[in-house]
């Protein structure tokens, strides 16, 4: 059951929008407004932010959270809240970035500033974990934490798990025991979840139950191995954010640091999130909230949509609750087609979601025989799109699992379609990276075994066994650079040897003079990639674009931290020149998708088993996160959603005698019931239906703009 809000009924039901050249608004920069976004922003004005109650914005799709939030930071700034006094806690680093412009607009426009002046900086905004990390180091002597620790990635916390799992002999035992993976995941669903072990498997891992001994061991291993090593995981930052504030004096000089706290995005935080919020401001004074729970898709991680759901009785006062309902992003006939898709999830806040923008055009829903079909078409769409004056930024293709994109990357490859996939593999997780930045960590911090054990193997001949021991032995030196030195590797590799611990002492001392290191480093490590891979050049400019990167950071902990923490999504995160100013399309999985919005959105594969996806359908909460996911997907469009139906799609993991293909239903989401809000098509194939139109003449430009960079290149 919903807990019994009191709702505050909106000051007016009309939207008190004005255009940009209103001369209104230059006097008001609230004009564009309406009502709701306007209390909201206001909410608290006058007050000094001790007395001022806790805020939450409840918001559907596309209502204007984001730029309501935005425009709240703006006015506590205008009305004198130092922002250095202002803790603006986001999803990710591309929304703190986003917000931190926002903000900076409105002021200027207050102001009047002229375009060289810079407004001011909002310098604690970013997501939790970056937030924790910076806090942690601030009170890492108050706390007990070692001054040089190190953040490790996922991948390096799952092979930490791996390697004590196996030193604890649980990977040989008669019935396997769950991969390093699943340990992760089940310590890293107890920490954010704040449940116990037995609780967690119970719930979420049944069939690992009888291993809950030997994984409660293997989780102390654990936080000891941490604490030897100086490193932190991505759940300390959380855990050991919260645990300090469990001391009164801690918690309050953490909390007076900050006059206002606003956090974005809450229906996606987890209970541990939620009690850090709760430690900090126990009276919630200064808080403000926003989020959709209908947009809540993080579970996996630990998020629960009960955060939201009980924010109005978080703190000792309650919190006022304000909803927005007037989608700006949509049309109505997207919108409508979106709203019958939540209506029927279980639990929710209730809103009302309304746009004002008619349209003749109803969301199309396309049958499609396969998926290469599927392909094809929604190729040709984009194609058709552009035409018409879309261009390719403002068009979105969005899928549940980053692979189903596969036979469409092919496609746009073949037809020179540039674009840019969000999701998935993220840019830091491919090998040379994790090679180059496990070099830096090291330098960093040489207690730290995952990132040591990685860089040590790049030494030509060296393997596990050796590293080990040079880690050993550097752990417990004064100088580690010097065990190095010194270490009496073998004669055939004494050279390399020689050119690896001249690098490394390098950058212990270079540190001060960043990104002097990174560029040791890369010297260092191209010629290894020489030797190691067939595609060195590729991967060279990939290395070349990280230390490019780096030198936008102030020292290297801040970028190790930084990146860690928020990795780029893909390599053109990095906003290098030649990505930057061509048009590209977007691919991205729906969790990606998060918080954006374009012109037109396909969403592929709206069958039974990709969404829902086929791992999630265990429980009624998986399904109901599954719908939600499928809503965030629709509600990014603004004039035009595609929603594909594949009816046989291809599947990955399946018996050897097993057809390589499935037939598929549509999506159990759309039901008959709903079909009316689409224009129904089926499409036999693109080729019959003439949808494989001549290149269009804009796109072939593009491909002659290609043929000339190549010659181009000096
Ligand atoms: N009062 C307003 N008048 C006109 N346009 C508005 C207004 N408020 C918001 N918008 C526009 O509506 C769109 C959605 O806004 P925003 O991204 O802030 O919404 P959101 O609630 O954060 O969306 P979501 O949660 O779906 O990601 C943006 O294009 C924004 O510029």
């Amino acid at each position: 059951m919903l807990p019994d809000l009191t709702r505050e009924a909106p000051a007016s039901t009309a939207p008190q929008t004005a255009s940009a050249d209103d001369p209104a608004q230059e006097r008001d920069p609230f004009a564009r407004l309406n009502a709701e976004q306007r209390a909201a922003v206001e909410h608290g004005s006058g007050l000094p932010p001790a007395q001022q109650t806790p805020l939450l914005i409840v918001a559907g799709a596309g209502s204007g959270k984001t730029n309501t939030l935005a425009h709240r930071v703006a006015r506590l700034v205008l009305e004198g809240a130092d922002p250095q006094r202002i803790l603006l806690l986001t999803f990710s680093r591309r929304a703190a970035g986003d917000m931190g412009r926002r903000v900076g607009q409105v002021i200027r426009q207050v102001l009047g500033l002229a375009a060289g002046d810079v407004p001011p900086q909002l310098p604690w905004s970013g997501t939790f974990h970056a937030i924790g990390a910076r806090l942690l180091r601030d009170y890492a002597s108050v706390i007990g934490l070692e001054d040089d620790f190190t953040i490790q990635d996922r991948g390096d916390s799952e092979d930490l798990m791996g390697l004590l799992r196996h030193e604890m002999g649980l990977s040989s035992t008669d019935k396997r025991f769950p991969l390093k993976a699943t340990c992760l995941a089940i310590y890293s669903r107890a920490v954010n979840t704040r449940q116990d072990l037995a609780q967690v498997l119970q719930v979420h891992y049944p069939w690992c139950r009888e291993w809950e001994r030997p994984l409660g061991e293997l989780f102390a291993r654990y936080v000891d191995a941490k604490e030897a090593q100086h490193v932190l995981d991505y759940d300390d930052l959380l855990l050991f954010w919260a645990d300090m504030l469990s001391d009164p004096e801690i918690a309050q000089s953490v909390s007076a640091r900050f006059d206002h706290v606003l956090v974005d995005e809450y229906q996606d935080t987890n209970r541990l999130q939620a009690e850090i919020l709760q430690r900090m401001k126990p009276d919630g004074a200064g808080v403000t909230a926003v989020g959709d729970d209908a947009q809540s898709i993080y579970s996996f991680r630990g998020a629960t949509v009960r955060n939201i759901l009980d924010l109005p009785s978080l703190f000792t006062q309650p919190a006022r609750l304000l909803t927005l309902e007037q989608n700006y992003r949509s049309t109505q006939p997207i919108l409508q087609a979106s709203n019958a898709v939540i209506a029927d999830a279980p639990e929710r806040h209730f809103k009302n979601l309304w746009s004002d923008k008619p349209s003749s055009q109803k969301p199309q829903l396309v049958v499609i025989p396969d998926e290469a079909e599927q392909a094809r078409w929604v190729a040709n769409r984009i194609l058709a799109h552009r035409e018409e004056g879309l261009t390719l930024k403002s068009q979105a293709v969005l899928f549940r699992t980053a692979t189903h994109s596969a036979a469409l990357e092919l496609e746009l490859v073949r037809r020179n379609i540039p674009f840019v996939k969000f999701g998935g593999l993220k840019f830091l997780e491919s090998t040379h990276i994790k090679d180059l930045l496990s070099l830096l960590r090291l330098a960093h911090n040489p207690s730290g075994r995952m990132a040591g054990l990685r860089a040590l193997q790049l030494i030509p001949g060296v393997g596990p066994a050796t590293a080990r021991k040079v880690l050993d032995l550097m752990a417990g030196a004064a100088d580690p650079a010097d065990a190095l030195l010194h270490f009496g590797a073998p004669a055939n590799i004494a050279l390399q040897w020689q050119a690896f611990a001249d690098t490394y002492a390098l950058m212990r001392r270079a540190s001060a003079a960043w990104p002097t290191d990174i560029n040791a480093a890369r010297d260092w490590y191209l010629p290894q990639l020489e030797q190691r891979y067939e595609d060195a050049d590729a991967r060279a400019a990939d290395i070349e674009q990280l230390a490019a990167l780096a030198r936008g950071y102030a020292s290297r902990e801040k970028f190790l931290t930084e990146l860690t923490l928020d990795p780029p999504e893909s390599s053109s995160d990095f906003s290098a020149p030649p990505y930057r100013d061509e048009d590209y399309l977007t691919l991205s999985t729906i969790h990606s998708a998060k918080g954006q919005e374009w012109r037109s959105v396909h969403v592929l594969n709206v069958v039974d088993g990709c969404i829902p996806s086929d791992l999630a359908t265990g429980s009624e909460a998986e399904i109901a996160e599954e719908r939600r996911l499928l809503y965030v997907a629709m509600t990014r469009a603004k004039e035009y959603l595609h929603l594909i139906v594949p009816q046989r799609f291809y599947i990955t993991q399946q018996t050897a005698q097993g057809d390589r293909h499935v037939n598929a239903i549509r999506s159990r989401f759309i039901t008959p019931r709903m079909l009316p809000h689409f224009e129904d098509s089926l499409w036999l194939s693109a080729e019959t239906n003439g949808a494989r139109t001549p290149m269009p003449e804009s796109v072939r430009m593009l491909v002659r703009q290609r043929a000339k960079q190549a010659w181009n290149k000096s």
